[in-house]
């Protein structure tokens, strides 16, 4: 991070700010946000990729760009780096992007394909060679996790190492401006954290982060401020939690009651009818009633269908805005009506529920969901957490 660039870190904000945020963004030297958009639009004959886009990003900050596919978030970055033209208001670092000192950006592209046949400490040097004020070439491999692979060809690293190696060559100029869509995948769990790690100590070190993902437990864990991109305008922005506080839901409990195995799918029907009346009656939860759940009471063929509102040995019940502490009231209304229960799962809204209730629209899911004994169910939660007893009965 080039010193000359420093900014004063003063507010900046964005005209779709959903006032939640807790980073509204710093100042570039001359008082602009370091990266803005204003009113941007862009066409490619009758297709609308922006639609009126707007953005303010801080120095320092790391902002995440989700979206559905055609949502306009390459057009807005590549409308960002200046290698597409746009109607609008386009700045960053202070000026047009196609005026920025390329040494003060590093970007690090969808698709990558670098010769197979250079290593990666070739690779990596190949582009250190193109800026007067380049990183340590075998640091940043380091950074990226790559040291012990740095001498072998390209070709013949594996997808999350030929990443590793593509985010290194955006990393070598030590940037001020860093764009990265989708930079982990591919990455095994591992080499994923190696890449967290490596975006937050560019962030801390002054580096502004422009992270487009589709992985929505990244941007939750990495993003100070996330931008939701529908139909070529943001829609929404916020820090993680001040849009999932507003767009996120309840906490959602379920349990799945017990059926015996000779039960027929009335008995599940009426399994579930038992268990939604002692919860009723015995806690101030509402059980949430989603058309399929509120069929199945009534439904035959209920504890039988793959309709995923219950498995095959169970009838689940969800129950709305539970919070961890009240897990065990629920249990307890359960136990004391002599219901058995087989499994309880229990989670908080996450950026994936923002991101289903704003563009309604379903996304390839990450897989961060835990699992634990629900005997520990008080114990401290995450941003997004899931619990679940897999272990049959009641308590
Ligand atoms: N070069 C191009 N020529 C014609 N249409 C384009 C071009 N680039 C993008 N588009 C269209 O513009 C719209 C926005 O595309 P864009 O690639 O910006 O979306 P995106 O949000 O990045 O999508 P994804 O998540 O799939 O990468 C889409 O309808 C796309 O088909």
């Amino acid at each position: 991070m080039r010193t000359d660039s420093d900014a004063d870190g003063s507010g900046g904000g964005t005209t779709a700010d959903t006032g939640g945020g807790t980073n509204d963004g710093g100042r570039a030297d001359d008082g602009e946000p370091v990266l803005h958009a204003a009113d941007v639009h862009k066409s490619y004959g009758d297709v609308t990729a922006l639609s009126g886009a707007d953005l303010a990003v801080g120095r320092g900050e790391v902002f995440g760009l989700i979206g559905p596919n055609g949502a306009g978030k390459t057009t807005l970055v590549r409308a960002l780096t200046g290698t597409t033209s746009v109607d609008g208001t386009v700045r960053v670092l202070g000026t047009q992007p196609a005026a920025v000192d390329p040494e003060r950006i590093g970007l690090l592209p969808q698709s990558f394909d670098p010769p197979g046949r250079l290593t990666a400490r070739e690779l990596v040097s190949y582009y250190a060679g193109l800026y007067t004020d380049a990183r340590d070439v075998d640091a940043v491999l380091a950074d990226v996790g790559l040291e012990s692979d740095a001498d072998a060809w390209y070709e013949t690293l594996s997808g999350g190492q030929r990443r590793r190696a593509c985010v290194a060559t955006a990393l070598v100029n030590d940037p001020d401006v860093l764009f990265l869509d989708e930079p982990t995948t591919g990455i095994d769990p591992a080499g994923r954290r190696d890449i967290h790690r490596v975006i937050r100590a560019a962030a801390a070190a002054g580096t502004t982060v422009f992270l487009t993902s589709h992985a929505m437990s990244e941007v939750e864990q990495l993003a100070d401020r996330v931008g939701l991109m529908r139909e070529g305008t943001i829609v929404a922005v916020g820090s993680p939690t001040s849009l999932i506080a507003e767009y996120g839901g309840h906490p959602t409990l379920s349990v799945t009651l017990e059926i015996p195995e000779t039960d027929g799918p009335t008995d599940a029907a009426t399994a579930r009818e038992a268990g939604v009346a002692a919860i009723r009656s015995n806690t101030h939860f509402e059980i949430r009633e989603r058309g399929a759940h509120a069929d199945s009471v009534a439904d035959p063929t209920a504890g039988q269908t793959a309709d995923g509102t219950h498995g095959p040995h169970g009838t689940a019940i969800e129950v709305d805005d539970v919070p961890l502490e009240g897990i065990n009231d629920v249990l307890d209304a359960l136990t004391a009506a002599g219901i058995d229960v087989e499994s309880v799962s229990w989670s908080e809204p996450s950026l994936e529920d923002v991101y289903l209730e704003l563009t309604g629209e379903a996304y390839r899911p990450t897989g961060t969901e835990e699992s634990i004994d629900t005997a520990d169910s008080t114990a401290g939660s995450g941003p997004s957490s899931s619990r679940a007893a897999t272990d049959g009965g009641s308590r």
